[in-house]
């Protein structure tokens, strides 16, 4: 009854799905909702690697408000391409940014993070390509991770002269333990699919995309018989200091990073990293 009536709210069905984009025209973000189980599958789409703008965010973050008005029965995060989940913040929006654009980019940053990290509804995050830096975030952020073998994970901000920020460590920190991310991060690991599982930091691997959804499926279904309101109440309590720790200090964490990456350094330093990028391909 509760399903039916949520799904309600959705437009219309193809196919068993419901395709579903905040602006009426899916661009970077594609949602769809399967109508049997109001399950929500998130398509980040920015080619060629998912990098993190401030138009992907801006969708990611309405798309989001909307699932959680929608009462959607879970999310499942996924990029569209099998080989990388998400490169991250796009550097571009780092190097040689404007003021008004990198306060926008930023803020969007934090409202997604806010939103996913805090969702009412089961989340999963279906890896199915590399998720270094901001894509391990959102990786993170989900409540379960199913990863695709022979892919990498992890916050290699130290390796790219940058700090990574307090919410991204405690978020790792959530996850992995204090030791465990105190070494990860300090050395900007990057761990493959079989070392993050080794250490807790993904909770499956996967053969393939496919594989890797399927398995996403699966989590969901632990919940068959346990009250929304008290998984989703439960969920909100261990998260709420965490999340708090950002919402109680926005504006500071805004300047902080306005602050550190226009030192002289750090573009210096992103410029390069940039640089090495067009010159290396990845396997
Ligand atoms: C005091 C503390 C307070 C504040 C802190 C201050 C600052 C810290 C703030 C934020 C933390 C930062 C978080 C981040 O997310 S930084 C981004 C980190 N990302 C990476 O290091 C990933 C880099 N990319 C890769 O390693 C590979 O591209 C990847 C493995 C993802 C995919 O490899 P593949 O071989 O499939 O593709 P490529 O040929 O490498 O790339 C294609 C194309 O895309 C460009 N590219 C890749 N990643 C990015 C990116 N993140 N941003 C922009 N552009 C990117 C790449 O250059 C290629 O371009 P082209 O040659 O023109 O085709």
């Amino acid at each position: 009854m509760f399903l039916r009536s949520a799904l309600s709210l959705w437009p219309l069905a193809r196919n068993g799905t419901r395709s579903y984009s905040s602006t009426g025209v899916t661009k970077l973000v594609a949602v769809t909702v399967d109508d049997q189980t109001g399950i929500a599958t998130v398509n980040l789409q920015r080619p060629p690697v998912n990098s993190l703008n401030l138009e992907l965010l801006t969708e990611l973050s309405s798309s989001l408000t909307d699932l959680e008005k929608n009462k959607s029965r879970g999310i499942i995060l996924k990029s569209y391409s099998d080989a990388v989940f998400s490169a991250g913040i796009d550097i571009l929006e780092m190097y040689k940014c404007e003021e008004e654009r990198v306060t926008l980019f930023w803020s969007a940053l934090q409202e997604v993070w806010i939103k996913l990290y805090g969702h009412f509804a089961p989340t999963v995050a279906c890896i199915n390509g590399h998720a270094p830096a901001g894509g391990c975030l959102l990786a993170l952020s989900c409540e379960y991770r199913v990863m695709v073998k022979e892919k990498t994970i992890g916050l290699n901000e130290t390796k790219l002269g940058i700090v990574a920020p307090q919410w991204f460590i405690a978020s790792l920190v959530n996850i992995i333990g204090q030791r465990q991310s105190e070494v990860a991060l300090t050395t900007g690991k990057m761990f493959t699919t079989e070392e993050a599982l080794r250490i807790g930091l993904v909770d499956e691997m996967a053969e393939n995309t496919e594989d890797a959804f399927s398995k996403s499926l699966e989590f969901f279904k632990k919940f068959k018989n346990i009250s929304p309101f008290a998984r989703a109440q439960t969920k909100a309590f261990i998260r709420e200091s965490t999340i708090q720790a950002l919402v109680k200090n926005r504006e500071k964490d805004l300047k902080m990073f306005i602050n550190e990456i226009r030192k002289e350094n750090v573009q210096k330093g992103l410029g390069q990293y940039l640089e090495s990028l067009k010159k290396r391909k990845v396997s």
